[in-house]
């Protein structure tokens, strides 16, 4: 069965590798052992705005509390998981390759860096085959992408880069079509973000590069929906993802490709301008689309025959299902109504199963020798687990952007169906049916390893809602009980850490780390990621009982807790892979 999913994948092991884990001195294998990921849940100053402090998770505290030499905080930010420094946050897709792999990976954002400061992106074959389609008519260039400083799914100074280095190439047209952000940057920063867009664009046009904004809209609204919605997948060899919410993708597909929505304007300026004064209910994340139009109402730049398209996003999983739209001649999703014959590139290949697409940019992260591997080939039964929305995170970033499992034999899979809603409206989310199957798998007595991720904390951190927060956040703290709860009666051991931060604080500050209040003396709120350490606690009935963290790591970040939870499932780690944080 062909495996299908999101993210470059197709990793070709080392040849010679040895499998064997030597078995722990001291912690017993076989004992169960829950490994729980709290999704945007940093450690961070407890005041009025963090969410975590403020909806007073006592389960949660307690770990802290009642055995300070069992809980401790590690990095989950920049250079300790693979982006180009300690100014990037951290977020999912590098936090859980970290978890996942033990090893300190260069992710997508360095690469590219490195590609467009080498200039070898130039001299590769992606960038030769979107060339092929400048020199002869229509030959526009279109960019899709998400416009901000962001850097978790892409960044506005690459792009920028990427324009200039096309036109100084012989490229003469340029057609961007933007996405506003407000998720991984300020919300309402997207008019700062376009109006560096449109000055840069004025430099190309002044050097002969006919550059323009074509078309945009919110990035939750339109183009970059994510993780199609799987089935139960104990019985198949394939994380295997089927309904999506393909209306935002058609949306995108309308503005960008046809030239079509019902929002039009002369400039994106005017355009985000008007939209958000017209509807004070919209924001960033969620802008209806737009499209750009010339005096006489005509798109500027439709997607034609003979154009080549790149989507600049370097991360894979909101754009694999547009690269379905632009790739796939036999495609249900929606009808396309034209689908132009277009070179189109990924700034990476999103998903290397699949070979989407088949052009790219820069080559991906490999990222080899996960721990799944060697935990299944050494016999560890495991039972991953979350909700559609932080499904992947379990098992397709965990296992180094691998689509399929590792190995059938040994894993069971299962995905709860997310809600499909903003998350403040609901924001217990699914974690109390995640806490549920996960107790029933650690009651079963079948599986050693159970790996969970509760979305709660980073969903609604996103929406910038305190007051929805503060129950995603007590949600969370039941579940993680009920668990804790399945672990002592099977005399389990158990691990409860987090990817990145997002609910520890949801107030925008100054430099100063005062709140920063509207004109109307609001105060304005964070919707991003934070860059927080987050927690690390360990315990349960089958830990020994002089098993503590070890005091020679204070930077240790989450690939460390790799080689750490190895230990608890009764195994040394790899030699080569970061540190333990245990003694014994
Ligand atoms: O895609 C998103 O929702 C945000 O950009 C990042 O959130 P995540 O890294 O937690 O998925
Ligand atoms: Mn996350
Ligand atoms: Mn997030």
């Amino acid at each position: 069965m062909r495996c299908c999913g999101f993210g470059a994948t197709n990793v070709v092991e080392p040849a010679k590798v040895d499998w064997r884990l030597l078995r722990h001195p001291v912690i017993k294998r076989g004992t169960p052992f829950l490994l729980c990921v709290l999704d945007g849940w940093g450690e961070n100053v407890e005041d009025d705005y963090n969410g975590i402090y403020k909806a007073q998770v006592r389960t949660i505290r307690a770990l802290k509390d009642g055995a300070p030499k069992r809980w401790r905080t590690i990095r989950a930010h920049g250079t300790a998981v693979g982006l180009p420094s300690d100014d990037d946050m951290g977020n999912s897709e590098v936090g859980h390759n970290a978890m996942g792999a033990g090893k300190i990976i260069e992710q997508g954002a360095g690469l590219v860096d490195t590609a467009l400061r080498s200039e070898k992106l130039y001299n590769d074959k992606g960038f030769s085959y979107i060339k092929e389609a400048w020199f002869n008519a229509p030959g526009t260039q279109h960019f899709i992408g998400l416009i901000s400083d962001g850097g978790v799914h892409s960044r506005y100074d690459q792009l920028a880069e990427l324009m200039k280095g096309c036109a100084q190439r012989g490229c003469k047209k340029i057609r961007v079509h933007g996405l506003t952000d407000g998720r991984d940057c300020a919300e309402g920063s997207s008019i700062k973000f376009f109006t560096e867009l449109e000055k840069d664009l004025e430099v190309l046009c002044k050097q002969g590069c006919d550059a323009r904004v074509a078309s945009g809209g919110g990035r939750m609204y339109v183009t970059m929906d994510r993780y199609e919605a799987a089935r139960n997948l104990n019985t198949s060899n394939c994380v295997h993802f089927e309904e999506a919410d393909w209306k935002i993708v058609e949306r995108g597909w309308q503005a960008h490709v046809l030239g079509e929505a019902p929002n039009k304007f002369t400039n994106s300026i005017e355009a985000i301008e008007t939209i958000r004064k017209k509807h004070p209910e919209t924001n960033d994340q969620y802008m209806p689309p737009f499209v750009i139009v010339d005096k006489n109402g005509a798109p500027v730049g439709p997607i034609q025959d003979g154009d080549a398209v790149v989507i600049f996003n370097f991360r894979a999983d909101r754009v694999v299902e547009l690269s379905k739209a632009f790739e796939y001649e036999d495609f249900k999703k929606f009808d396309r109504k034209r689908w132009p014959k277009v070179k189109f590139v990924g700034m990476m290949q999103y998903d290397g199963d699949l070979k989407l697409p088949k052009h790219y940019l820069v080559s991906p992260p490999l990222i080899e020798r996960v721990s799944g591997t060697y935990l299944v080939k050494n016999g560890v039964r495991t039972f991953a687990c979350s909700e559609t929305q932080k499904f992947g995170h379990v098992t397709f970033f965990w296992n180094g952007n691998r689509s399929g499992k590792l190995d059938h034999n040994f894993e069971t899979y299962q995905e709860i169906v997310s809600d499909n809603c903003p998350f403040n409206e609901k924001p217990k989310m699914k974690a109390e049916q995640i806490a549920k199957v996960a107790k029933e798998a650690i009651l079963s007595g079948y599986y050693d390893y159970i790996r969970v991720n509760l979305a709660n904390g980073d969903m609604v951190g996103h929406t910038g809602d305190l007051g929805a927060v503060l129950t995603a956040c007590a949600t969370v703290d039941k579940a993680v009980k009920v668990m804790l709860d399945a672990i002592e009666k099977v005399g389990g051991i158990y691990m409860i850490t987090a990817d990145h931060g997002n609910a520890d604080d949801m107030a925008q500050r100054d430099k100063k780390g005062k709140p920063l209040k509207d004109t109307e003396g609001n105060v304005i709120p964070l919707t991003s990621h934070t860059f927080a350490p987050v927690p690390c606690a360990i315990g349960g009935p089958g830990l020994p009982p002089q098993v503590e963290f070890r005091s020679d790591l204070p930077s240790a970040g989450l690939a460390n807790v790799t080689a750490t939870y190895m230990n608890l499932l009764g195994f040394e780690a790899p030699a080569d892979y970061e540190p333990t944080l245990l003694k014994w």
